[in-house]
């Protein structure tokens, strides 16, 4: 650390779900790179379950262990999104509430600069403020996600009305440029069951709107050149400042490469024998369970498209029908010789790595969309949660994915539309070469956008301390008078 730079404190609390420790623990990573001290928090097992912490970095990151408080009806080891239906979420939400009182002791003992928080813990920023500490959100939703969400002062309020699914397929009115950015009817279907069934009290949208607008700052994982116009947008609707931190596009883990039997190297070796971009990479994140029914037509589909094909497929806490079962009668012997069912925790970013993969069908998870591009892979996006179908219809706008056809309302598709798009992703690669697409990995883009928000913390924190000086000068220039 250069001696003109203040080495930070930072205290980063992330949401309790894969698709948010992955990041906010990379982020944190490259804070420690940076010189900075990081104490990142969050209960036992999430903490065990992170990348290892490379050796030299270790001396700058404290991982802070706080036991999530057992709630009624909550599964006794649930700590993550991942182990509970989706429809229970909130629950999870009602015990992380409580983490506030061990994690506000906590920061009164070790004053940190900043905390990095997420938009679960909407409580956070006004609490925090009054300790004299800084806040900044780190959005893992991109700009248009966060704009379509709304502007956070009429969230704050209860001042959201939309509350049926067919709310949410109309692009809101706070949108003043054309737009076809909103969700179909059974990608939001879930959530609104979830906001129903709400345990907390309170919808995320109103999580979304305390996260934002109580904010000092807002880190927004994209970047403007992918979206000018929604990023301006939010500048506006949140009238936060806000800054982009690029994608902070993957890297690989070298240490994956274990001996594990059915692990990274057995996975590798399989990969080795196919051509270069001949295979597809099916995987839907953590977070969305597919029903029988769409098991069974994304299987015939990969089968019917010829193709190589590697599908993370694992069972889900809301089915109690092992995954494999709802696999078409016959399907693995019949693709054994070319197609693979994993039913385990894969390593993603080392399979997307892989010159033989070349095609991505995904749920158009942020992360998952971030770590297929950054590699180059061509997507083919099936939507299911969250801001899922938002992601689907922007990369569908920007020519960087090709959508499954779905029935609007039950999400309904043939295997006939998957072959079909898989045989297209395979010959339309013409596309590959759209300045846009290079954005997601290009190295040298992404490290200036993340130097630029560690000297956003940096000079945010000097100039309180200038300023607190001075106010202790002017102090003690009042008593000597
Ligand atoms: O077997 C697996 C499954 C997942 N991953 C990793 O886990 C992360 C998953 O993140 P993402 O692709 O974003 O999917 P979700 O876990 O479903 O993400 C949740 O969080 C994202 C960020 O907020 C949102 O965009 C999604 O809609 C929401 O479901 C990625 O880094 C994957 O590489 C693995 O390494 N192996």
């Amino acid at each position: 650390m250069e001696n003109s730079r203040k080495q930070l404190h930072v205290v980063v609390f992330p949401w309790l779900a894969m698709g948010h420790l992955i990041p906010y623990h990379r982020f944190s990573i490259l804070l420690a790179q940076k010189g900075h001290k990081v104490s990142f928090v969050s209960t036992p097992r999430n903490l065990l379950n992170l990348p290892k912490i490379p050796p030299k970095l270790s001396s700058n990151i404290s991982l802070i262990s706080l036991p999530l408080p057992s709630i009624p009806a909550l599964p006794p080891n649930a700590e993550t999104t991942t182990d509970i239906p989706y429809v229970k979420q909130q629950l999870l939400k009602k015990a992380f509430d409580f983490l506030r009182s061990p994690l506000i002791a906590f920061l009164q003992k070790v004053k940190p600069d900043w905390v990095i928080y997420d938009y679960a813990s909407h409580w956070l920023p006004s609490i925090v403020a009054e300790l004299g500490i800084s806040t900044a959100f780190f959005s893992l939703f991109n700009a248009a996600t966060l704009s379509f969400i709304g502007p956070p002062s009429m969230l704050m309020n209860g001042g959201d009305l939309r509350l049926t699914a067919e709310d949410f397929t109309v692009v809101p009115k706070w949108v003043p440029f054309e737009s076809n950015i909103a969700y179909r009817v059974h990608e939001v279907t879930k959530y609104v069951e979830k906001t129903e069934e709400d345990e907390t009290g309170l919808t995320d949208s109103v999580r979304f709107g305390f996260a934002i607008g109580n904010a000092d700052l807002v880190i927004v994982r994209s970047s403007p050149e992918l979206e000018p116009e929604w990023f301006d947008l939010f500048g506006k609707l949140s009238q936060r400042p806000n800054i982009p931190i690029g994608f902070l596009p993957p890297l690989v883990e070298e240490e994956n490469n274990n001996a594990d039997v059915g692990g990274w190297a057995d996975i590798k070796e399989w990969l080795d024998k196919h051509e270069a971009k001949s295979v597809v990479y099916v995987a839907l994140g953590t977070e969305s369970a597919l029903t029988k029914k769409e098991v069974r037509e994304l299987g015939l589909g990969l089968e019917k498209s010829s193709s190589p094909f590697f599908w993370v497929l694992r069972n889900s806490p809301e089915s109690t029908q092992n995954v494999l079962e709802m696999l078409p009668d016959g399907f693995q012997e019949r693709v054994k010789d070319r197609g693979i069912v994993y039913t385990r925790w894969a390593p993603q970013v080392n399979i997307l790595s892989h010159e033989s993969v070349g095609t991505f069908l995904t749920h158009c998870g942020w992360n998952s969309v971030v770590e297929g591009l950054s590699f180059g892979k061509v997507l083919i996006l099936f939507p299911m949660l969250n801001d899922q179908g938002l992601n689907a219809r922007l990369l569908h706008g920007k020519k960087l994915g090709l959508e499954i056809p779905r029935n609007e309302l039950d999400g309904a598709f043939t295997s006939d539309s998957v072959a079909e798009l898989v045989r297209k992703s395979k010959v339309g690669s013409a596309d590959l070469a759209d300045p846009i697409r290079g954005l997601f990995g290009d190295r040298g883009r992404n490290d200036r956008l993340l130097e630029g928000v560690v000297h956003y913390l940096e000079n945010d924190t000097m100039s309180r301390l200038r300023a607190s000086k001075s106010s202790l000068l002017c102090d003690s220039r009042v008593l000597f008078t």
